[in-house]
């Protein structure tokens, strides 16, 4: 038997596995059919999740371990801030250790635990990096322009701006008013550019925004590869980063801000050393169950729910509790 996590960060929720505690890895084949299975609302377990986040040995010495991030739809992404989050905690509880450096698809990250925002709130902070505002660093094609930075781009939207960053996931982001927020756009774009679409060939997670006030967001993300999500960690990090270079005038580099996301919230910090840029990610890393099942049903994606022993933590009512009275 072998136990993998449910998790998540602000909600956006994962099934966390450690291909090391296994007698054989999973292949990369396995991994993908295994997301696809158990992330599924129908077919998988607890209702399915967002992704499935795939933890092993790294062989970048220092790096504690390596971050494997697989959307619901098998699609491979090259960073996620809130399940970053979950397999920090999830390293630092098996190494003993609160200050290390995971290794992901482009970079080595910082991971930083936290002191607990509330009794069973775990809290922990990520680096998010690299960040690119290139055309071929998203990818994004046929837009007119080399970088997209508060721009109109009126053949995705009429009367909206648009900024596009890699970090180094891609992001397409707008900042909007409530009456936008509130329509069918953002899930029609969305849709649009995830599907084959002659600007975004990779498809991109794109990103309503709106203001609250010169330190607090909303942010809502409709996901390369999942859809909608209760929040969406490089989306708000990369809106962060958005926010500052649009609004100069606030200084918001190296302040901490506040983004709500219709799961909670996080607080990011902005920070810019020479025209490097990187953004502090730090939120929520919940456990919300362990489950206990046959290796053999994770390698053939055949997990039969009443063969599996699911252990509830107590630490999604606690997260619950803690941001009922959170809200923007
Ligand atoms: N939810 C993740 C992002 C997953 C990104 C994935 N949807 C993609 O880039 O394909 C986060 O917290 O950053």
């Amino acid at each position: 038997m072998v136990t993998i996590q449910k998790v998540h960060g602000s909600q956006n929720q994962f099934f966390l596995l450690d291909q090391t505690t296994l007698q054989q890895p999973l292949t990369q084949e396995e991994l993908v059919i295994l997301a696809k299975n158990i992330t599924n609302s129908q077919t998988g377990l607890l209702g399915g999740a967002d992704g499935l986040l795939v933890v092993s040995n790294s062989q970048h010495l220092p790096a504690l371990g390596k971050m494997q991030v697989i959307n619901a739809d098998g699609t491979i992404a090259s960073m996620c801030g809130n399940g970053l989050r979950t397999v920090g905690r999830y390293l630092a509880e098996k190494y003993q250790q609160n200050d290390f450096i995971v290794e992901t698809e482009q970079a080595d990250l910082k991971v930083t635990c936290q002191a607990d925002w509330a009794p069973d709130v775990k809290a922990i902070s990520v680096e998010i990096s690299p960040v690119s505002f290139q055309r071929a660093a998203l990818p994004f094609d046929n837009l007119g322009t080399e970088q997209l930075i508060s721009q109109p781009v009126p053949v995705l939207a009429s009367d909206l701006k648009f900024t596009a960053i890699a970090v180094p996931n891609p992001h397409l982001i707008s900042f909007v008013s409530a009456k936008i927020l509130a329509g069918d756009l953002l899930k029609n774009l969305g849709t649009k550019l995830n599907q084959a679409n002659p600007y975004f060939p990779d498809g991109v997670n794109v990103s309503f925004a709106q203001i609250i006030n010169e330190q607090q967001l909303f942010v809502q993300t409709f996901e390369r590869g999942v859809g909608f999500t209760n929040a969406c960690g490089t989306g708000m990090s990369a809106t962060s980063l958005a926010f500052a270079l649009i609004h100069p005038e606030l200084n918001i580099f190296d302040r901490l801000l506040t983004v709500y996301n219709p799961g909670g919230y996080v607080q990011t910090r902005v920070h810019q050393t020479d025209n490097h840029y990187w953004i502090e990610l730090i939120g929520n890393a919940t456990i919300t169950h362990y489950l206990d099942l046959n290796e053999n049903d994770l390698h053939h994606a055949t997990i039969d729910p009443a063969q599996v022993k699911i252990t509830p933590t107590v630490e999604d009512a606690a997260y619950q509790q803690f941001i009922k009275d959170r809200r923007p």
